[in-house]
This record gives C-alpha cells, structure tokens and sequence, in this order.
C-alpha cells in the first residue's frame, strides 16, 4: 500500500490495517487519523510517535500492559497477534528448552512484580540469548527508566510493523 492510498482510507479501513501498529493499542490508530493527509511513511510514524509523548506516565504505562509477555502465556495458548507470534518466533522464543522457557517466566515475573508493566523489547532486532541478557540486565533499572526505554522499544516495533505495511518510496508510475 503507498502513501495515497493509506491517505484514501475511510477510518474503519484505517484502523482495520493499522490498528495494531503498536500491540493492542486501536485507540493511537483510531486517533491519529485525523492527522491525515501524511506525506510519506514517516509522518504517519511520527504522529503516532507524538500520540504517545503527549501521554500521561500511566497512559504510557497502558500501552507497555497491553504487551504480552515475551515467550508468556498467549504464546503457549495460541492467543497472541499475528504481528506478535511472527515477531516472536523470528527471534526463536516459541523454540525454548525447558531451562531458557524457565528462566524467561520467572524473569518476566520479577520484572512485571518490580514495575507493574511487562518487559518489552523489539523481538525482530534482537535474538533470544540477547533478550535474555536484556530482561535480566533491564530489571535492575529504575522505573522511570524502564518506562521510558519500554516506549522507546514500542516505537520500535512500530516502525517494524507500519514498514510491512507501507511502501516507503512513492510508486514510479512511469
Ligand atoms: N513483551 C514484548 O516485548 N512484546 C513484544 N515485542 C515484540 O517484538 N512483539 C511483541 O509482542
């Protein structure tokens, strides 16, 4: 899809591609609609990107709890996004021995026990052993920090996800 058509779209279709642009968040979707017309990829990306700073800490704090636990439960149970499942078998968390799978649920508890939100992290730019190393390293960080570095990753998969989505070079017609 390029630019003009996404500029087209009434906002059902709108939010019917894009809605999960950032995981189980329709509502930044649904909002920055508004914004259209978008000049390129990037401007649909910084709208988002804007939708979210404008955010109180505990609006950023929503987004970070609709996240599924990296390797969880919706993994295990079949219930995750298509986005998610793709993102997080890429990064081999649906192939863990018993020891990693381990490791991961009670790092991901200790982690949601000391800030009340999931650990998140862009799957598609790292492998496991390096998300592993993260969620152990990140859980000792201040919750101020780790607020901020979880956004910083949701723009992430973000930018992933809308670039699967939209052709960032016009179409040459010619
Ligand atoms: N918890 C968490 O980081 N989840 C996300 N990361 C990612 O790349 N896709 C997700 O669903």
């Amino acid at each position: 899809m390029d630019i003009n058509t996404v500029n087209s779209l009434p906002y059902e279709d709108f939010v019917d591609v894009f809605g999960n642009v950032v995981e189980k968040c329709p509502l930044i979707t649904a909002a920055v609609w508004s914004r259209r017309p978008f000049g390129n990829l990037a401007d649909l990306e910084a709208a988002i990107s804007e939708f979210i700073d404008a955010l109180p800490e505990s609006g950023k704090e929503g987004i970070l709890r609709c996240h599924p636990d990296l390797a969880g439960r919706d993994l295990r149970g079949g219930t995750l996004t298509r986005e998610s499942r793709e993102e997080q078998a890429g990064a081999g968390l649906d192939a863990l021995d018993a020891a990693e799978a381990s490791r991961v649920a009670q790092l991901n508890d200790a982690y949601k026990r000391r800030f009340g939100f999931p650990f998140v992290i862009c799957a598609r730019m790292n492998d496991k052993g390096r998300i592993l190393q993260q969620l152990s390293q990140r859980c000792l960080n201040e919750a101020a920090a780790e607020r901020t570095r979880g956004i910083e990753e949701v723009k992430k998969i973000c930018n992933l996800r809308l670039k699967g989505l939209v052709r960032a070079d016009p179409p040459n017609k010619l």
